[in-house]
């Protein structure tokens, strides 16, 4: 069953636990929570008090999406605000190895997702050690952006091989996603669609209206 990982990026934030409120009301099981240095990308989000504080309240699978510089730095301070999956792109650490392991080694599922230009042949050997793979389907740094028709080969290819390896790893898609390309990614082999602007600020529906037409494209 394909899961939505709405992005907290897209949220309202001057009333952000009624927002967080409508996707529990919905059945919602992951947040997707995207941070962002400044430095690794040209934008800066949000950071440990933000997650801190909606950690207390709600229990989602917090999907930390990890856009800063070097994030072995910050792996213990994740665990201790909430973080359940820590996803860090391949072209930030310097030592991606001992960044997969010191993330194991709190306890957190780890996350791997690289930038749409990265070879995706480099991510391969990985998966093996991941428990999810992140396909950017959008240049990682703003929410609203559309998405990149060639995100769909990579999913294909990534879904392959972790079927025919017989491998536990997880794919999700972020970025650009809206009701109508949900069923293409769909097609493609992946379990975990995320969403921001599409659910949080949709022209036609409120977020539960919007979360109820995914869920009835994922069920056809
Ligand atoms: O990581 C990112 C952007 O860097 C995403 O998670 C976006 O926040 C998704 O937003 P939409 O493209 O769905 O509006
Ligand atoms: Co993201």
């Amino acid at each position: 069953m394909v899961e939505i990982a709405p992005s907290l990026l897209s949220a309202n934030f001057s009333n952000l636990q009624k927002d967080l409120d409508e996707l529990k009301k919905s059945n919602i099981k992951y947040l997707h929570i995207d941070v962002m240095d400044g430095k690794f990308v040209p934008n800066i989000s949000f950071g440990f008090p933000i997650i801190k504080a909606i950690r207390k309240d709600n229990d989602f699978v917090f999907d930390t999406h990890l856009m800063i510089e070097e994030p072995i730095r910050y792996i213990e301070n994740f665990k201790k605000c909430g973080s359940d999956i820590v996803t860090i792109h391949y072209e930030a650490c310097s030592n991606l190895d001992e960044t997969i392991e010191k993330i194991k080694s709190f306890g957190m599922k780890v996350g791997l997702t690289f930038k749409p230009k990265t070879d995706i042949n480099k991510i391969i050997p990985y998966l093996e050690k991941i428990d999810l793979c992140l396909i950017m389907s959008v240049e990682p740094g703003f929410g609203g952006q559309s998405f990149m028709e060639d995100s769909l080969e990579k999913i294909k290819k990534i879904r392959a091989l972790i079927d025919e390896k017989n491998l536990s790893c997880l794919i999700e898609v972020d970025g650009g996603i809206k009701d109508f390309n949900l069923k293409k990614v769909i097609d493609a082999g992946v379990d975990l669609v995320v969403s921001g602007s599409d659910i949080f600020s949709n022209n036609e529906n409120s977020i539960s209206r919007q979360v109820e037409k995914y869920k009835k494209i994922i069920n056809e």
